[in-house]
């Protein structure tokens, strides 16, 4: 395939060159959730690699990448396939963490101070700048928790691990393993896993040093040191007068490694990049569920009562770990950011869209409470056909259609019916996944749940 690009750039170039400045904006229907940000970190490219880039945020609307790519047509001409996705916050190349950091992560750091849960994610293609953001944002934490601006005193703490398949290891103390077990009241403990106080900046780089020094890396195709495990750097801000420790989670997750990478390197490559997959895949659930049931907390608050989606975190190692995060019986604060790293490669151009398709998973869009009041009640009373107007409109593409409603069947008998069973008829609709028909059905879960 690379081969087919780097024949064909130059008309790529023109095909772009050809295309609307302004096309039609998305329409969005609703504003990012209270307490998750979803955003993307377009890496700059490298010179060496030789391919244009495919990412192109778009002109005349914020937020909004359009990714062109280039494909055979049977007739023998190169084609042009576009597609645009929406996240709360983009990135360019020029950007630099420490601009990210000041827009999007510094906040979570007093957050963490006076007691929530603020987590960071990294996902991504290997190669595409996971680790080289996380750990600047490492570097930035321990400044601004070092240096004496938050109020009241405090005891800071470090763990690090990282999780490769269902296994943990302590990157604080030679990758000893360690195990992860719940205690008497619900909390995973890592069992065997050092915390280290720290007290001033130095310390904490150092902590973080040693930890990268037993991080497990492997060559991929597209990056010659991969990780291959999701490392968890977990700060801990005790709070001596009112006991509730404020917690930061700093994750930078495994390269999201597409299976002809490591087709090169054997079936013990295979498998493990299975297992990150399975994890990844896990941890994509966890996140929208556990943005879905802070809407619908936003929206509905006290009305909600037990009315809440389903969060699997008990299934994988890695958001066990996270469960202060994910337990939707937690009352505890928790904010979480996911930054998407693609590189703007045409020759990534697959694995971008992927990162990119994922991010868009995660978002859970608030629409006005009115709004979702006066909407409710009317879909309530659609006929069949105003309801596959409405389908159309908002179930995402390819779109969910002909085989998610029964021809006379009415807006609440469609609201009422089972996930399983309205996931089960989006499955039918040809081209849709299982992740689009869940997306879909969490939109509708928001319509009808009653307050
Ligand atoms: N924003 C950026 N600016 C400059 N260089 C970058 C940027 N992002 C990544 N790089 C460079 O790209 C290379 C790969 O980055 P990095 O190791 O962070 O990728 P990764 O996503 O963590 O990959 P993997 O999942 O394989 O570990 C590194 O050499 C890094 O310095």
């Amino acid at each position: 395939m690379e081969r087919f690009y780097l024949e064909n750039i130059s008309k790529y170039r023109s095909l772009v060159d050809g295309l609307d400045p302004f096309p039609k904006p998305r329409i969005s229907n609703g504003k990012p959730g209270p307490n998750m940000t979803v955003c993307a970190r377009i890496r700059p490219l490298s010179e060496n690699e030789g391919f244009p880039s495919s990412i192109f945020p778009r002109a005349n609307q914020k937020n909004v990448v359009e990714i062109h790519d280039l494909y055979h047509h049977p007739k023998g001409v190169p084609i042009l396939k576009s597609s645009d996705y929406q996240v709360d916050r983009i990135f360019n190349p020029s950007s630099t963490t420490s601009q990210i950091y000041e827009e999007l992560i510094a906040d979570l750091v007093p957050y963490a101070w006076n007691g929530g849960v603020g987590t960071l994610f990294a996902y991504g293609q290997t190669g595409s700048g996971k680790t080289f953001t996380i750990s600047q944002v490492e570097s930035l934490t321990a400044s601004t928790l070092m240096n004496g601006t938050l109020d009241g005193e405090r005891s800071i703490y470090m763990t690090i691990i990282d999780l490769a398949g269902n296994a943990a290891f302590d990157l604080l103390n030679s990758r000893a393993p360690i195990s992860l077990r719940e205690d008497a009241s619900g909390a995973t403990q890592m069992v065997g896993a050092q915390e280290h106080q720290v007290f001033n900046v130095d310390d904490m780089r150092d902590v973080v040093e040693r930890a990268t020094a037993f991080r497990r890396t492997a060559p991929t195709l597209k990056n010659p040191a991969s990780s291959r495990s999701h490392a968890i750097c977990r700060i801990r801000i005790r709070n001596a007068v009112d006991s509730s420790d404020g917690l930061l989670y700093l994750v930078d997750l495994a390269g999201s490694e597409a299976a002809r990478d490591v087709a090169v390197h054997g079936a013990d490559r295979m498998r493990e990049t299975k297992q990150i997959n399975i994890s990844l895949s896990v941890l994509k659930n966890c996140i929208r569920a556990k943005a879905e049931v802070d809407t619908a907390r936003t929206l509905f608050g006290e009305k909600l009562g037990q009315k809440v989606p389903h969060i699997p975190f008990r299934q994988s190692a890695l958001t066990r770990v996270l469960k202060h995060v994910f337990d939707p019986s937690s009352t505890r604060a928790c904010r979480t950011i996911v930054i998407a790293c693609v590189n703007p490669s045409l020759a990534d151009v697959g694995p971008t869209k992927n990162t990119l398709r994922f991010a868009e998973l995660l978002r859970v869009l608030v629409p006005a409470t009115d709004e979702v009041d006066a909407e409710r009640k009317s879909a309530m009373h659609w006929t069949s056909v105003e309801l596959k107007e409405w389908i159309t409109e908002n179930a995402g593409n390819p779109p969910i259609l002909s085989n998610t409603i029964a021809p006379r069947e009415s807006g609440a008998q469609l609201f009422k019916l089972s996930s399983k069973e309205l996931e089960y008829r989006c499955q039918k609709c040809p081209g849709v996944k299982l992740e689009q028909a869940r997306a879909f059905r969490s939109i509708l879960w928001q319509m009808y749940i009653s307050p």
